[in-house]
């Protein structure tokens, strides 16, 4: 049996990689290396350099190889970066699973674990955020998302493909042997920025508004260990060769935790000072994300055991450590 692992060369799909490997399955990845970083694909991959939106390479790896699964993780996936320049993600996000689902369909290749996102909820009316809570998307970014979601419901109907789609919450952490971990540039998120600033690449770390109306005043957020995470896809791949139906999963922590919060737990893990400046607002962001995972640990049997902030703060740091300038300085395969 053979997985297609799309978006296998980033942050969050090297880790299913690496986790589909150690459980003795076959990998393929298709990646277009886009944010992605090919020194992060284990030789055990078998690895097509391309893009989705390419239905001629879609069409050859699904000839080519004997897909049984598929695992999406291949988007452009920052809010910011989105409200600039939605058509780039209408295009990627949307017309790349668009081919990847036709592909799908023509070969009778019928299951489909997926990467959303909590940006789907946009400003939640309650917390922690169950499945069935609105979704009133604030960015194209979430927008592009729940339109995936969407897909995916008429390609049941239409072409039985069954889906389970995973809304991460956020995603930090590192493989504990540091071998991999998270590597973008420009780099966006919190985790990187404050370990880069604790490694003295940055001089401070911007705190992004601290008028929000939550008790420190910063944006308060879910942190889920990326291998916790990857546990639950695993699982979910499992309840899809059950036979199980389409389902929607949240994955988080159910705890918030303030950017102030994570600064402070970085300081302690890492011993450094990490200098703070506060800055003005970024656009796009709720003020308080927290997700209710009640329905991935009833019904997949999750069960997190590494997503507390201490383990996916030390986890990263040590992948920081080892490798300073990410992927940069690896030997490529
Ligand atoms: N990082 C988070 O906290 C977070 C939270 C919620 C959801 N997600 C979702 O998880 C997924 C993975 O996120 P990540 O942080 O690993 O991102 P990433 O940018 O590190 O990885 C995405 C990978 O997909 C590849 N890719 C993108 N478009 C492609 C295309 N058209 N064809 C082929 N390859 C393509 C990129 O080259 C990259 O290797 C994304 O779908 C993202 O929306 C991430
Ligand atoms: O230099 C920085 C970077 C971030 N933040 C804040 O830290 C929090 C977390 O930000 P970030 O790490 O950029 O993650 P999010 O914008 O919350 O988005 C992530 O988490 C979402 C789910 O909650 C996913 O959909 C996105 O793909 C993923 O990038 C936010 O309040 C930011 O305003 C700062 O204050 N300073």
């Amino acid at each position: 049996m053979t997985i297609l692992v799309a978006g296998g060369a980033g942050y969050i799909g090297s880790h299913a990689v690496r986790q589909l490997i150690d459980r003795g399955e076959r990998v393929v990845v298709l990646d277009a290396l886009l944010t992605g970083h090919k020194a992060s694909i284990p030789e055990a991959a078998v690895f097509y350099e391309g893009d989705l939106r390419d239905r001629e390479l879609v069409e050859r790896v699904f000839t080519e190889e004997d897909i049984e699964h598929v695992m999406m993780f291949a988007a452009f996936s920052l809010v910011g970066e989105s409200t600039e320049k939605p058509l780039a993600y209408y295009d990627n996000n949307v017309h790349g699973t668009q081919v990847l689902l036709e592909a799908m369909a023509a070969h009778g290749v019928s299951s489909i674990v997926f990467s959303s996102t909590a940006a789907v909820y946009g400003e939640p009316a309650y917390t922690p955020i169950e499945e069935s809570a609105d979704t009133k998307p604030e960015s194209p970014y979430g927008e592009t998302k729940l339109a995936m979601e969407k897909m995916m419901k008429w390609c049941e109907k239409a072409y039985g493909i069954r889906y389970v789609s995973l809304r991460y919450f956020n995603v930090g952490g590192a493989r504990e042997n540091g071998e991999i971990g998270e590597d973008h540039n420009p780099e966006t998120h919190l985790i990187p920025i404050i370990l880069q600033t604790a490694l003295g690449q940055r001089e401070h770390i911007t705190i992004f508004g601290e008028d929000y109306p939550t008790p420190d005043g910063t944006c308060i957020r879910d942190y889920v260990h990326v291998e916790d995470l990857i546990e639950a896809h695993i699982l979910a791949l499992d309840y899809l060769k059950r036979g199980e139906k389409s389902n929607v999963f949240n994955l988080g922590s159910s705890a918030g935790f303030s950017v102030k919060q994570m600064i402070e737990a970085a300081r302690k893990i890492t011993g450094c000072a990490i200098p703070v400046r506060v800055g003005e607002r970024r656009s796009g962001d709720p003020a308080q994300l927290v997700a209710s995972s009640n329905r991935a640990k009833d019904i997949l049997g999750w069960n997190p055991q590494r997503t507390t902030i201490d383990k996916i703060i030390a986890d990263a740091w040590n992948w920081h450590q080892r490798s300073p300038n990410g992927y940069q300085e690896r030997v490529e395969r």
